[in-house]
């Protein structure tokens, strides 16, 4: 079915909303205030309480509106459909518009603040049009042995030859390991780990090509160097593993995270931190810095490799002063040894799910006095900002990165203070 409909908002997850005979009907590829033709998405009938859709023809077009730079991510109408860049459409100061509204809505529905959040543009993106950002990227093989993406809708995979969001240097490794040639097992997973030369050194063998998980070129442990408050952090990652995607994020993240925890220390000669859900330690090293050997810590993380990579990464820099943790957060958190067990701040990045009401209530037990939150779903940061108001934290700064372009996917960092009143 198609109808005509006038777009009224921003809604979730890269949709707008707009009204059908008074029914919702959530649509992809639209922008408040546009008139546009929608396929509604199959199957839907009279009792839904919503539909969803997606635009087939824009007939009065916001002035955000900008005509796909990756076409194949576009409307399934109009030759696209593969999905991966759902803001395709969208002008990159309109990005910045959207995801800004998104976090505000969120966090007055779910976190009852009412707030503005400055959002930043990583550097290079608007030169790039919010393309070749990604140092990751992930493809299944056709039944042809290609790499290839599903069409929205469909059990169709479209081949593909390059991917627009990815980085320059990771296309450069696609193209000199023959990538797009395909030869793959069909229904194998192909990923690509390429991390950014920033200091313009040679790729060289740091980069990895995995199938189903096996390095079949390249190297299993990548290095990745992030500088951080003037000093070069070096890492040790697993390629299958997570690191922070985008080209910059690592760089605009860390030195957010630094700023705030040093701002909240405000010159202590001694302090002891938490890093949950640290990873490989991209914020666990340059905090164990911090105020010289007089920093205590606890990180903890789910991932048994990460945290292997982690604690390498800190022998490398002769830090001794931190208890690397391999376990699940809220069980980790239940047997806190004693000189670790009353942090001063506590840094936590949880996976899109968020630290949840358990979790927040073990940091409130510990009585630290500030909390620094790197949150990738603005609706869990929300949630988690209600439980911890009523455990007794403010919310005291919030910024957004824009860490996905051509994505509605937005990084925030909030810092939340203990509340003397
Ligand atoms: C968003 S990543 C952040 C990693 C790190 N801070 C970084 O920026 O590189 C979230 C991490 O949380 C870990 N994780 C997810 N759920 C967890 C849990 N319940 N307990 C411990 N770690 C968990 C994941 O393995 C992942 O490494």
């Amino acid at each position: 079915m198609e109808s005509t409909i006038r777009i009224e908002r921003y809604a979730d997850q890269g949709r707008c909303v707009g009204h059908i005979d008074g029914r919702v009907v959530f649509v992809r590829f639209a922008l408040p205030g546009e008139l546009v033709r929608v396929v509604l998405d199959e199957p839907h009938d009279r009792e839904d309480r919503f539909w969803t859709g997606e635009v087939s023809e824009v007939l009065e077009a916001s002035d955000d509106r900008v005509d796909p730079v990756w076409p194949l991510a576009g409307p399934l109408a109009m030759g696209g459909g593969v999905g991966g860049a759902d803001l395709v459409h969208v002008s990159l100061p309109g990005q910045l518009e959207w995801k800004a509204a998104s976090i505000a809505e969120q966090m007055k529905r779910l976190g009852h603040v009412d707030i503005e959040v400055p959002i930043e543009r990583m550097p290079e993106d608007e030169a790039e049009r919010g393309l070749h950002w990604r140092t990751r990227i992930e493809m299944i093989a056709d039944d042809e042995g290609r790499p290839s993406m599903r069409r929205r809708g469909t059990h169709v995979r479209v081949p593909i030859d390059t991917m627009p969001l990815a980085s320059r240097a990771l296309l450069e490794v696609a193209e000199k390991e023959h990538v797009w040639d395909g030869g793959f097992t069909p229904g194998s997973q192909i990923r690509l780990a390429v991390p950014e030369p920033r200091d313009g050194a040679e790729i060289a063998g740091n980069y990895a090509v995995l199938v189903n998980g096996e390095v079949t070129s390249g190297d299993r442990e990548l290095v990745e160097k992030v500088m951080v408050c003037g000093r070069e952090f070096e890492y040790g990652v697993d390629s299958g593993g997570f690191w922070q995607m985008h080209r910059h994020a690592p760089i605009a993240l860390t030195n957010h995270v630094m700023s705030l925890v040093r701002g909240e220390l405000d010159g202590a000669a001694s302090a002891c931190l938490w890093d949950l859900y640290s990873g490989s330690g991209l914020f666990t090293l340059p905090l164990a810095t911090l105020s010289a050997e007089r920093v205590r810590m606890l990180s903890v993380e789910g991932g048994k490799t990460a945290v292997k990579h982690a604690q390498r990464n800190l022998r490398a820099i002769h830090m001794g002063n931190v208890d690397a943790r391999t376990g699940d957060v809220a069980k980790t958190l239940a047997n806190v040894r004693n000189d670790l067990s009353k942090p001063d701040v506590v840094v936590l990045d949880p996976p899109r799910a968020g630290a949840r009401a358990k979790v927040c209530g073990q940091i409130a037990e510990s009585g630290a006095r500030a909390v620094v939150y790197i949150a990738c779903d603005p609706a869990s940061l929300a949630r988690d900002t209600a439980t911890l108001t009523r455990l007794g934290y403010a919310l005291a700064d919030i910024r957004a990165f824009d860490i996905y372009p051509s994505t509605h996917h937005v990084e925030t960092v909030a810092l939340f203070r203990k509340d003397v009143r």
